[in-house]
């Protein structure tokens, strides 16, 4: 720790620069002369004093940083979207999984059957079309005015021969573009996509849906999906605790035991994307941690989105982790209208998203009637714009035992 008076003395050989430099994660400041920021916040760096110490400044409060929590602002990062790798991606035929998905696929299909009536002469977006199934469900199942069919990648090309092939031509109209870069004859009434990631948000292909809601989506236009949920549930993960971590014990009657520690930061350090949760390795009733509104949802909301959990567990075993899944919910054109549900967790028909496995530290023996409380925050990564980092905190409580409580935290990057 660098005492005061030492550091007025290493000012005058230090060079002294001001540049910004963006919070890649909280810190707490521990003592006066140091000053405390979150993920995401702008830092002015005034001296580099030494390697881990800087003098910055935020918001007019000036004092001692480390230097290891900061990035050079996004504008360093060539490319903090990665839009060229991402885009490159969906011009394969990445989109055979999702037009395989059959429970994805046929939600979106039933959206459009059961609005069928009220979508009559209505102008429709589909923001990042890809092969324009959900496009083609419109100019097919419905009669709308227009369809503008948005796509960035090359599997544009095959999107405009779909059309054709499907006699859609005189309703739906390909663009090939990012859907913030372009330019329409008209506001639209519906702005349809099907944006969602790994626990939900990963990729945060969620920000131009709601840069082009902004832009493009006439007052009292429609969202579809209207609104997303994140649930999770703590949970047992036996296999894969043992096929990575007790696997390790007794290797051909040898032991290797000596390499859990690797095993631990290789396998369960980050989350476990497509994991199949088995409904009876659930501890407890799943819970809604976050709700999106995708009406209301600011671009800004997404930098940091939390929620709180308490469960109650109601079976005796051993708590691996925690699952997260998310479900989208399609509002009805008509007034009244019953709601369409796409739900991606254990208890529904299986999607090519799966579920999302966060492995705790250890397993912990948990009884019926124990209580696991605690908080999920996503944090958008400030540098790597689709990317974020999950952090779970639980403490655990037991029924039979009101001395204990045990509390950790432990963050997860998805994927930096
Ligand atoms: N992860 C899930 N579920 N779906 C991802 C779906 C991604 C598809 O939407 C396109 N896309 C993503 N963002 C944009 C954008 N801003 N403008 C135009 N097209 C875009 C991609 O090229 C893929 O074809």
């Amino acid at each position: 720790m660098l005492e005061m008076s030492e550091s007025e003395n290493i000012h005058t050989n230090s060079n002294i620069i001001t540049q910004e430099f963006i919070a890649l994660e909280d810190f707490n400041a521990t003592g006066a002369e140091q000053l405390s920021f979150t993920a995401g916040d702008t830092l002015l760096v005034h001296e580099q004093v030494c390697t881990d110490w800087w003098w910055a400044e935020r918001s007019g409060c000036f004092g001692y940083v480390p230097s290891a929590f900061l990035h050079r602002g996004v504008e360093d990062v060539e490319d903090a979207w990665q839009d060229e790798e991402y885009f490159s991606t969906y011009g394969t035929l990445l989109h055979l999984e999702m037009l395989s998905d059959r429970p994805r696929t046929e939600t979106y299909r039933q959206v459009i059957v059961s609005n069928s009536a009220a979508l009559r002469g209505k102008v429709v977006m589909d923001l990042g079309c890809g092969t324009g199934i959900i496009s083609l469900f419109c100019g097919r199942l419905a009669q709308p005015a227009a369809v503008y069919a948005v796509e960035a990648s090359s599997v544009a090309e095959h999107t405009e021969k779909l059309v054709k092939l499907n006699r859609c031509e005189d309703v739906v109209t390909v663009f090939r573009s990012r859907a913030e870069d372009l330019m329409l004859p008209s506001k639209v009434d519906v702005l349809v996509s099907e944006w969602m990631g790994n626990c939900l948000l990963f990729e945060f292909m969620v920000e131009s849906v709601l840069r082009v809601r902004d832009r493009w989506l006439k007052d009292g236009g429609m969202m579809w999906p209207s609104s997303a949920s994140l649930s999770l549930v703590p949970c047992q993960a036996h296999a894969d605790y043992s096929q990575k971590m007790e696997f390790w014990e007794n290797l051909y009657g040898l032991d290797f035991s000596c390499l859990q520690p690797v095993a631990q930061e290789e396998f369960f350090s980050k989350p476990k994307f497509s994991h199949q949760l088995d409904p009876d390795d659930c501890l407890s009733t799943p819970c809604n941690v976050i709700s999106l509104d995708m009406h209301t949802l600011s671009v800004s909301d997404l930098e940091k989105l939390s929620g709180e959990f308490r469960f109650t567990i109601e079976r005796s075993g051993t708590l691996h982790g925690f699952t997260a899944w998310f479900s989208t919910f399609f509002h009805s054109l008509d007034e009244g209208g019953s709601s369409l549900e796409l739900n991606t967790g254990p208890h529904a028909e299986s999607t090519h998203w799966k579920q999302t496995l966060f492995m705790l530290d250890g397993p912990i023996g948990v009884e019926e009637g124990d209580c696991v409380g605690g908080a999920i925050t996503l944090q958008r990564n400030p540098i790597w714009r689709r990317h974020m980092s999950i952090t779970i905190e639980w403490r655990i409580k037991r029924r039979n035992d009101p001395t204990f409580c045990e509390e950790k935290t432990k963050r997860f990057p998805m994927w930096r």
